[in-house]
C-alpha cells in the first residue's frame, strides 16, 4: 500500500473542491440548518457525549470525503495499534499508553517483554495508601499534625492538566487540603504562595518527567532552601513524581515518597497517571480520581471501537482538519458554559497545539503547510463580554460550545424573567451558537451580521468525575486523530527545544556577570544585551 501523505492524496484535491462549494452561498449555514432533518444527520451520541455538528460548514457529500479521508489515513487502525503498546512515537521510538493508566480490564499490554498495565496499576495502588495515610494523619507535617497545604511543582504537562481537573471538581474537594500550582518560575508564583501557606503544613510534589526542566528545577531549589531557613527538614515535605531513571529518581531520604511515571506517557497525556494521580487524590479522595479515570476509559473505550461515523473524537478531529486545511480557519476557540471547566481551553491549547503544530510528517516529509490550530478559550457567557464582537463580525473563527445539563450546584435560583440561572446559561449558549450561523441582514454595514460562522455543541450529563474524565479523554483522543489524518507524529515536541537552549546561552551571560559585574554582557548580540543592561540596572535605558 501506496505511503499516506495528507497533501498529495486524491481525497485531498477533493476536499479542496468542496471547500469552493461550500463558500458559495447556497450553502451558507442559515439554508443548511434549515432542514429539519439537519441534527439528526449531524449529530452522534457516545461514549457518554452528545456532539451536534450540525451548525458546522458541512454537507452530507463533504462528510463522506472526510470518512473516506479518515480510512485512508489508516487513523483508526493506528489508535488501535497505539493502544496495543506499539511504538507510534516512531521519532523517540516509544510506544504511548496513556491509556493504559486508566485501562481497569485485566488484560495486559505487553512492551519490551513487561506489562506496562501491571505497572501502572501498582502505581494506583501506591497512590491510595500514600494519599489514605496523609488523609488520615499518619503521614503528617513538621508539628505533627495533618498536611493542610498541597503545592504541585511542575509546568507544562506535569501541571495545566491536573489543575484543569481540579477546578473541574473542586466542588467535591472536601478533604480540608488547600491545593496551588507553582509553574512559573517568575518569583511572583512562589512569592504569592509562600505568603499565605503554613510551611509545616504543607506538602510540595514535584512532578517533573524529566527532572531536567529549567523553572521545576529552580523552584525545587528555593522551596529546599526556605524550608531549611525556617528550621523543617525537606525530605518530610517533598514528595516526587518522575519517569523511572530520571535525575530525580534517586530513591530513599529526599522525599517522603516517590511516585513513577513512564517514558511511554507523554507529559500532556499524563493526568491520568501519577502526576495527576498523587495531587487530585490529596485533593478530591482516591476514589474519586478513580472515577474520573472510568470515565476517561469510558470514551477510550468508545474512541477504538465506534465505527468512524459514531466516533466522536474522530468525527470532531475531521471537523477541525476541515476548518483548519481547507476551510483555511487558523484557530478555534473552546467556549465551555460552566465555570468549573475554565481551565479546560489552556490545558487542551497544550495538549493540541504542542502535539499538532508541526511542520513535517510521520515519514519526515515538509508537510505543503503546517498543520495544527491555534486554541484559545473562556467560559460562556463571559466570554461573550469579552471577544465576541470579533467572532460575529471580525475574523471568523470555529467554535467549540460545551454545554453540561445538570450543574454541580443545586441552589434555590428563583426566577428572574422567568427562567433560573441555569436556564438563562443555555439561552445564551444556544443563542450564541444560532446567532453565528444565522447572522442578520441589515441596511446599516455597522449593524450587519455575515453569519455562516462554524460551531459544535459537545453536551456533558453533569460533572461529576466521571464526566470529567471523559471530556478529558475525549480531547486527547481527538487531539490524536487530528495528528493521523494529517499524518503527523503528535507525540515529540521537538519545537521547544530551540528556545530553552537560547535562554541557556543568557543565562550563562548574566551568570558571568554575576561573578563579575564588569563584564557587560560582551559576549551577546547587542539588542538582547542592551535588555541584559536593564535588567541589571532596574533602569530603562535608551
Ligand atoms: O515534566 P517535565 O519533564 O518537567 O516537562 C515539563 C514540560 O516541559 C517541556 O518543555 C515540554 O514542552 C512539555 O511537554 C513538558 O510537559
Amino acid at each position: 500500500m501506496a505511503e499516506y501523505r495528507f497533501d498529495e492524496h486524491e481525497l485531498h484535491g477533493q476536499l479542496v473542491i468542496q471547500a469552493r462549494k461550500m463558500s458559495d452561498n447556497s450553502t451558507h449555514l442559515k439554508n443548511l440548518i434549515a432542514d429539519e432533518s439537519r441534527l439528526a444527520s449531524f449529530s452522534v451520541n457516545g461514549g457518554g457525549l452528545f456532539f451536534d455538528y450540525s451548525r458546522q460548514r458541512m454537507d452530507k457529500a463533504g462528510m463522506q470525503l472526510l470518512f473516506e479521508l479518515a480510512e485512508a489515513s489508516g487513523a483508526r487502525n493506528r489508535f488501535a495499534r497505539m493502544a496495543a503498546g506499539e511504538k507510534v512515537n516512531i521519532t523517540e521510538n516509544r510506544a504511548v499508553l496513556h491509556m493504559a493508566a486508566r485501562s481497569f480490564a485485566d488484560v495486559p499490554i505487553m512492551l519490551d517483554g513487561r506489562d506496562a498495565r501491571a505497572e501502572l496499576m501498582a502505581v494506583l495502588d501506591k497512590i491510595r495508601t500514600f494519599t489514605n495515610a496523609v488523609h488520615s494523619g499518619e503521614v503528617n507535617g513538621s508539628d505533627g499534625q495533618k498536611f493542610k497545604h498541597v503545592v504541585v511543582v511542575g509546568i507544562g504537562g506535569s501541571y495545566l492538566g491536573t489543575e484543569f481537573v481540579a477546578r473541574a471538581l473542586e466542588a467535591f474537594a472536601d478533604r480540608d487540603i488547600q491545593l496551588d500550582f507553582l509553574a512559573n518560575v517568575d518569583i511572583h508564583n512562589f512569592g504569592a504562595i509562600w505568603t499565605r501557606i503554613d510551611p509545616q503544613r504543607t506538602l510540595w510534589i514535584i512532578i517533573s518527567k524529566s527532572y531536567t526542566t529549567a523553572e521545576t528545577m529552580a523552584n525545587e531549589d528555593l522551596i529546599r532552601r526556605y524550608m531549611i531557613d525556617c528550621g523543617l527538614d525537606p525530605a518530610k515535605h517533598i514528595v516526587t513524581v518522575t519517569s523511572k531513571g530520571s535525575p530525580g529518581d534517586q530513591g530513599g531520604g529526599r522525599e517522603i515518597a516517590a511516585f513513577h511515571m513512564f517514558d511511554f506517557i507523554g507529559g500532556r497525556y499524563s493526568v491520568t497517571s501519577a502526576v495527576g494521580g498523587v495531587p487530585l487524590s490529596l485533593y478530591l479522595g482516591y476514589d474519586r480520581f478513580e472515577r474520573f479515570l472510568k470515565g476517561a476509559e469510558m470514551m477510550d473505550r468508545h474512541a477504538i471501537n465506534a465505527p468512524a461515523e459514531q466516533n466522536l473524537p474522530l468525527i470532531a478531529a475531521l471537523l477541525t482538519v476541515w476548518n483548519t486545511s481547507f476551510l483555511g480557519y487558523p484557530q478555534g476557540a473552546i467556549i465551555p458554559y460552566a465555570s468549573p471547566l475554565s481551565k479546560l481551553a489552556p490545558h487542551v491549547q497544550q495538549l493540541n497545539m504542542e502535539s499538532n503544530g508541526k511542520s513535517v510528517d510521520a515519514t519526515g516529509r515538509f508537510l505543503a503547510e503546517p498543520a495544527g490550530t491555534v486554541i484559545f478559550g473562556e467560559p460562556g457567557t463571559n466570554a461573550q463580554h469579552s471577544f465576541f464582537q470579533l467572532a460575529h463580525q471580525g475574523k471568523p473563527f470555529p467554535v467549540e460550545f460545551i454545554g453540561v445539563l445538570n450543574p454541580q450546584y443545586r441552589m434555590d435560583e428563583g426566577c428572574c424573567k422567568g427562567v433560573g440561572h441555569q436556564q438563562e446559561l443555555w439561552a445564551n449558549l444556544l443563542a450564541q451558537a444560532t446567532a453565528l450561523a444565522m447572522g442578520r441582514e441589515n441596511d446599516d454595514p455597522a449593524k450587519y451580521f455575515s453569519g455562516n460562522r462554524p460551531s459544535s455543541i459537545l453536551v456533558i450529563e453533569d460533572l461529576e468525575p466521571e464526566s470529567v474524565g471523559r471530556l478529558l479523554a475525549f480531547y486527547e483522543a481527538k487531539t490524536v486523530y487530528e495528528a493521523f489524518i494529517w499524518g503527523i507524529n503528535p507525540f515529540d515536541q521537538f519545537g521547544v527545544e530551540l528556545g530553552k537552549v537560547t535562554a541557556g546561552t543568557l543565562r550563562k551571560a548574566m551568570a558571568v556577570h554575576n561573578d563579575n559585574p564588569a563584564d557587560n554582557f560582551s559576549g551577546l548580540d547587542p539588542i538582547n544585551r542592551r535588555y541584559l543592561q536593564m535588567l541589571s540596572s532596574g533602569k530603562l535605558i535608551d
